[in-house]
């Protein structure tokens, strides 16, 4: 695809053609710095070892609303062709990092299983972003062309709408709203009700949320004169699930960018675990390389304002748009059901297959 879109329910920023790429974050940061770059978009990968995807845009548009597409091209009739790993599979591993974790050397390990589906003519990302925009109003809708990361990314592209913001900057006030603990939502509304209710009294799910709250605060608090961590999480929602989700606010001692505020954020413990590299191992060993789900999707201006979204609720679509890779996971920890966590990325995934039409897997 060509350019980049994140819409934000109160602005969006679009972008077309291509100055400059970048593999690498420090380059990025490097070419606004020494204001050769006004404005840095792109994506993360999970692995902050991987190649990131980030460019310096020709052309820039930024609105005060959420993006509207002028354009409508359908999409094609999708359906989905393996799991990576089989449900199976993915239960059996979060049995055995239940058992991991009950030994006690790691706190929280998320985990992710992907979808992969087939498309009966190509998937156009703008479309799927704009339908996905339409579906989930109050989400952080973006796509991304991945083409900057390396020959395994050309003509791949990053859709998505996440209700996780990873970070913003506005002058010295910086903004994050992790989530993490998670409820499926029902259709009758008492019921619905009282499960939001108990994810917000959950012990498992506030311990969960916790360790990104304190991630949080480790990185951010040399950071900033003042730091605002509410002590108990809010409730917050997407169509498919409550959140429990904590809003902070610091203000910057110095001018740190929103690019580099996003680099020491991730990955927090939301997408990741605790120790985050003890963590982000285990994840390396027992999973297939996460590539772009898991990372962040953002940008950055050179006075240093920006947001840096978590890419979640997305998919990778192949170059020939016919293949989409749709992926989902969930905070485990020693208290942690294994059936509950698969029924979890079940329900995570449908904000991406509700999109393309497809039903669930299993
Ligand atoms: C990992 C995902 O979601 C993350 C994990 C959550 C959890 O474990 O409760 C909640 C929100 C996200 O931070 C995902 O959607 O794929």
């Amino acid at each position: 695809m060509d350019g980049f879109v994140l819409s934000r329910p109160d602005h969006s920023v679009l972008t077309r053609g291509v100055r400059r790429s970048f593999d690498d974050a420090g380059a990025a940061t490097h070419a606004l710095s020494e204001g050769s770059a006004t404005l840095i978009v792109g994506a993360l990968p999970f692995d902050p070892s991987g190649a990131t995807a980030l460019y310096e845009p020709a052309e820039v548009t930024v609105t005060g609303s959420a993006w509207r597409s002028d354009t409508s091209v359908d999409l094609p009739h999708t359906h989905a062709v393996r799991e990576i790993p089989s449900p199976a599979d993915h239960l059996r591993r979060v049995e055995k990092l239940v058992t991991r974790l009950r030994d006690g050397d790691l706190g929280k390990v998320v985990s992710a299983r992907t979808v992969e589906l087939r498309a009966e003519s190509p998937i156009s990302p703008t479309a799927l972003a704009a339908r996905m925009a339409t579906l989930n109003p109050a989400a952080n809708t973006f796509a991304v062309d991945l083409s900057a990361a390396g020959t395994d990314f050309v003509g791949h592209s990053l859709v998505g709408a996440t209700p996780e913001v990873l970070v913003s900057r506005r002058g010295n006030v910086v903004t994050c709203r992790p989530l993490a603990g998670s409820a499926r939502r029902t259709a009758e509304t008492e019921a619905d009700r009282v499960a939001g209710d108990s994810l917000l009294s959950s012990t498992k799910n506030l311990a969960e949320h916790a360790f990104v709250t304190d991630w949080i605060r480790d990185v951010l608090g040399p950071l900033c004169s003042e730091l605002s961590i509410p002590s108990t999480p809010e409730l917050t929602s997407t169509h498919e699930v409550w959140h429990l989700a904590s809003p902070i606010r610091g203000i910057l001692r110095d001018p740190t960018t929103a690019l580099e505020l996003a680099i020491a954020l991730h990955p927090t413990p939301a997408l990741c675990g605790t120790p985050t590299t003890a963590a982000l191992n285990v994840i390396r060993d027992t999973e297939e390389p996460r590539r772009f789900y898991g990372g962040a999707v953002g940008w950055c201006n050179n006075v240093g304002d920006g947001d840096w979204v978590v890419a979640i609720r997305c998919a990778e679509i192949s170059a020939d748009g016919r293949t989409a890779w749709a992926s989902a996971g969930g905070g485990i920890v020693a208290d942690s059901d294994p059936q509950d966590e698969l029924d979890e990325t079940t329900t995570k995934l449908r904000t991406l297959l509700t999109a393309l039409g497809v039903s669930d897997t299993n």
